[in-house]
């Protein structure tokens, strides 16, 4: 099957006045149809940057070289115009903080008309059903006061669902989400990655899932890529990853996520017994 997203030894450096500085170095891996790719790495390790070049988000300090294919098309190179377009109709992103997704000072459903204005030819009517479909569908309540809310008024967990709702209803042939649940509380983390699950299954869409969090991504991803310092360090299915990863950076990623768990059940064992009748 032909991939929708495949990067071949992309690298990116940055122009200083004396030296140039390698942030990404040489990443190679693709995305199949349907199919959900999850890039682990602790902060600094080049996932943002590799996707934000591929998809043409970054400015001219920036030098981008190697391949970036949508669909077999190539990206570096094309203008800021045809990636405009990329971005938000065949590709939909998803980015870490919704309160700066949105801008402050325009209402919420503004906002959703704009983009949806942007990729469509629909009429007011129609924007506004739509918008108000989508807010229904990703579970937000009175959604017609909603719309005239400016973004300040809702909490993060219901920003981010309108971000996810408005990525998807462009039905886009690639889903990036870039640390999705990272400035979430824990619950509606819990949340917004089921509704990562629904729209995979629903959708059929090719999914690429960034995040620090071996917990979030072992819950969406089909398969892992790991980065550390600007480089694929390994890279296979979770039970490989939890298993069989040789890398001492993944191992030491693994055994965070192990100890994260050893804790969670202690504590859980805590409660019961704490909770438990007296005999
Ligand atoms: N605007 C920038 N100018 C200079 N260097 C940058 C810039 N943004 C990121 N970097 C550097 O590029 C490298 C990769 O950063 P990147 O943002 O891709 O990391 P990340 O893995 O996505 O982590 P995080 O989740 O914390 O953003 C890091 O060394 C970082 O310091």
């Amino acid at each position: 099957m032909k991939p929708v997203l495949e990067l071949n030894q992309l690298c990116v450096s940055l122009k200083g006045r004396k030296k140039t500085k390698d942030l990404v170095k040489g990443i190679s891996f693709s995305v199949a149809p349907g199919e959900c790719l999850g890039i682990l790495g602790e902060s600094g390790s080049g996932k943002s940057m590799t996707m934000k070049a591929a998809m043409g988000l970054l400015d001219k300090n920036f030098q981008v070289s190697g391949s970036a294919k949508f669909q077999g098309d190539e990206l570096l190179g094309k203008n800021a115009e045809e990636l405009r377009k990329l971005r938000g109709g065949k590709v939909g992103m998803v980015l870490q903080n919704p309160m700066t997704s949105f801008d402050p000072l325009y209402r919420i459903g503004n906002q959703i008309s704009e983009t949806y204005a942007a990729h469509n030819q629909w009429d007011n009517e129609e924007v506004r059903e739509r918008s108000i479909n989508m807010l229904l569908k990703m579970q937000i309540r009175n959604p017609e006061e909603v719309l005239e809310k400016y973004p300040h008024q809702l909490s993060g967990g219901m920003l981010q669902r309108i971000m996810i709702g408005l990525a998807t209803s462009m039905t886009p042939e690639l889903l990036i989400a870039d640390e999705p649940t990272t400035a979430i509380d824990a619950i509606t983390q819990f949340e917004i990655l089921n509704e990562f699950l629904r729209i995979k299954e629903e959708h059929k869409v090719a999914m690429i899932f960034i995040s620090h969090d071996l917990n979030a991504i072992s819950r969406v991803a089909d398969r892992i890529v790991v980065l550390n310092q600007g480089v694929v360090v390994d890279q296979g299915e979770f039970c490989h990853i939890m298993h069989q990863a040789k890398d001492p950076y993944t191992r030491l990623l693994i055994e965070k996520r192990r100890d994260v768990m050893r804790k969670y059940r202690k504590a859980l064992e805590g409660e019961v017994s704490h909770c438990a009748p007296a005999r």
